[in-house]
């Protein structure tokens, strides 16, 4: 099913395909700007000037899908021409929970287009069985996208051209074996740390050494087999992937073939900065030469629409509702007296584990703000007692939801530390945010994110393969105490640095730049 929201060439609104779900405000002026630039696109000479058209697919699930919008939009702002694959099970919980249908509606070049992941609506898309998002996708979602782009004739129409580049996800090799077959120029994403991609590349060689599978003890030796990370990375660190018993385990076979096989593409993008991840992407470049590091997205996303003057900084593809309540709650909290806890939209815990925090998180006698997803605690029935001092505790010093306007909430003047599962989004949110984390990785590339934040970057703690009470109290009581300003003052440095780069003249706003210049030159 096709979703159609844009206007015409000649400013009237065309709404084809199925009924708009909300329509929210938009702002008119800019709109109309977005729809000129289309307008002079279309009325070029001999109408030869249409914008290139670039298909952007993410892996479906919601750390992926966040970056990509914001690469989607970011591609907007320059003309293009966008169709954005989106899950079914995720464009239903965009249109319910946020504006974005509306927000690209002043994009006259954009549509999204829905297809199935390859999983049940009752599947849980969470914890450990996220993994099955891979097969599911390769194996349903693949062919059907095949099928989809032949029947719609790669989404050409009398205002656009085919397909003219594909931006997929560095996990979907199907988009790869497409792109191949039908001669269209291929741009991986993949939306991870370059930390995480570079030791996920070198799986086969850590295979090669012995050094994977990654034995029960023994977790601390130092890996070896990892160019760039040698003396700082042990097998803790690795990806998750990499913590296998069994050399055969189907999910570091998956990753390490998704991972090789990116480099069949014209080019890659990463969702970093020089300054950050320059050394461990020059690794990299040895292997992908054409790698465009135009992140952090969201911050730069931001830095573009303030050069538009336009104030709609914060675009939000949350799958959840946001409970904008918790703003109100910071409002009344002292600067940087909060730690923000929030593990994600994958991580589950047990009920073990939950209280292990919440003891910790009360026993340290800080201010916390903590989204407890719905679907995030394992084994609960419901029924279980809530310690007394726990109660008495969150109701002095804490506030709780089941989904917060992330951005907005590490932005706020109240927070002052992060208790985060390291999701590499988060991650960047907190940098460009000057706030210090503290890390608890779930799995993926969550394990090596937190090695870079606590050893390389040192803009927090790394407390990972441990979940208990007095160890939390104590890191909370260090980040939000003991050595506040230390973290405080690297963290804000390490943000200038963020800030730099999606800035006129930083390295990333000049990557996107050559990007676009790129993604133009690809018209076939
Ligand atoms: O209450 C919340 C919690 C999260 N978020 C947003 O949700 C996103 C979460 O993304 P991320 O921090 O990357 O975590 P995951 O959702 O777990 O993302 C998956 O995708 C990421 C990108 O590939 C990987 O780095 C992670 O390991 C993987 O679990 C971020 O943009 C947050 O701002 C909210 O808006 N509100
Ligand atoms: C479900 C996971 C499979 C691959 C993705 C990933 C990656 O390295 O690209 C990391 O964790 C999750 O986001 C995805």
């Amino acid at each position: 099913m096709a979703f159609h929201y844009r206007k015409s060439p000649i400013g009237q609104t065309r709404h084809i395909g199925m009924k708009r779900a909300r329509l929210c405000r938009i702002d008119r002026g800019l709109s109309e700007i977005y729809n000129d630039i289309r307008l002079k696109q279309l009325m070029g000479s001999q109408g030869a000037t249409l914008p290139p058209h670039v298909l952007i697919f993410p892996l479906p699930i919601q750390g992926h899908v966040n970056s990509m919008l914001k690469l989607a939009e970011l591609l907007c702002l320059s003309g293009l021409d966008i169709t954005f694959i989106v899950s079914e099970f995720g464009h239903r919980r965009l249109l319910k929970h946020t504006t974005v249908v509306s927000r690209f509606e002043r994009y006259p070049g954009f549509r999204f287009q829905s297809i199935s992941d390859g999983l049940p609506d009752d599947h849980p898309r969470a914890g450990e069985r996220v993994m099955d998002i891979l097969p599911a996708t390769k194996n349903i979602t693949g062919p059907l996208f095949k099928k989809m782009m032949v029947e719609k004739n790669l989404f050409a129409s009398d205002t656009r051209r085919p397909i003219t580049c594909i931006i997929a996800d560095g996990v979907l090799s199907f988009c790869g074996d497409f792109a191949e077959e039908k001669g269209i120029p291929l741009i991986y994403f993949r939306t991870v740390s370059a930390c995480s991609f570079w030791a996920c590349f070198r799986m086969p060689e850590l295979i090669e050494a012995g050094e994977i599978p990654v034995k029960g003890s023994g977790m601390d030796q130092i890996v070896t087999s990892v160019p760039g990370m040698e003396g700082f990375l042990r097998y803790r660190d690795l990806p998750g992937f990499c913590r296998v018993n069994d050399i055969n385990e189907p999910k570091l076979h998956i990753l390490k073939s998704e991972t090789r096989q990116t480099t069949r593409a014209q080019a890659a993008i990463a969702n970093t900065f020089e300054d950050l991840e320059g050394p461990i992407v020059s690794q990299i470049r040895k292997h992908i030469p054409r790698i465009f590091t135009i992140g952090p997205s969201h911050a730069h996303l931001k830095s573009r629409l303030a050069e538009k003057k336009d104030e709609n900084s914060i675009l939000s593809g949350s799958f959840w509702a946001e409970d904008r309540s918790c703003l109100d709650w910071l409002n009344a909290q002292p600067p940087k007296s909060v730690i923000y806890v929030s593990f994600g939209s994958i991580t589950v815990v047990s009920r073990e584990q939950l209280l292990e925090f919440w003891h910790g998180l009360v026993n340290s006698g800080q201010r916390f703000l903590w989204v407890m997803r719905p679907d995030s605690i394992v084994g609960e029935d419901g029924k279980n007692q809530i310690p007394i001092e726990l109660e008495e505790g969150t109701k002095a010093r804490g506030y709780m939801v089941g989904w917060a306007p992330q951005e907005e909430v590490l932005n706020h003047e109240a927070v002052g530390g992060f208790l985060t599962h390291s999701g590499w989004n988060s991650t960047l949110e907190s940098i460009v945010a000057g706030v210090p984390m503290i890390c608890w990785p779930y799995f993926a590339d969550q394990m090596i994110n937190s090695r870079f934040v606590s050893e390389v970057w040192k803009i927090g703690l790394d407390m990972k393969d441990t979940c208990e009470r007095k160890i939390i109290e104590k890191v909370v009581r260090e980040l939000m105490e003991e050595r506040k300003e230390e973290f405080l003052e690297r963290a804000e440095n390490m943000a200038k640095l963020a800030r730099k780069a999606v800035s006129k003249g930083g390295s990333s706003y000049s990557n996107l730049e050559a990007l676009i210049d790129y993604i133009k030159t690809m018209i076939i």
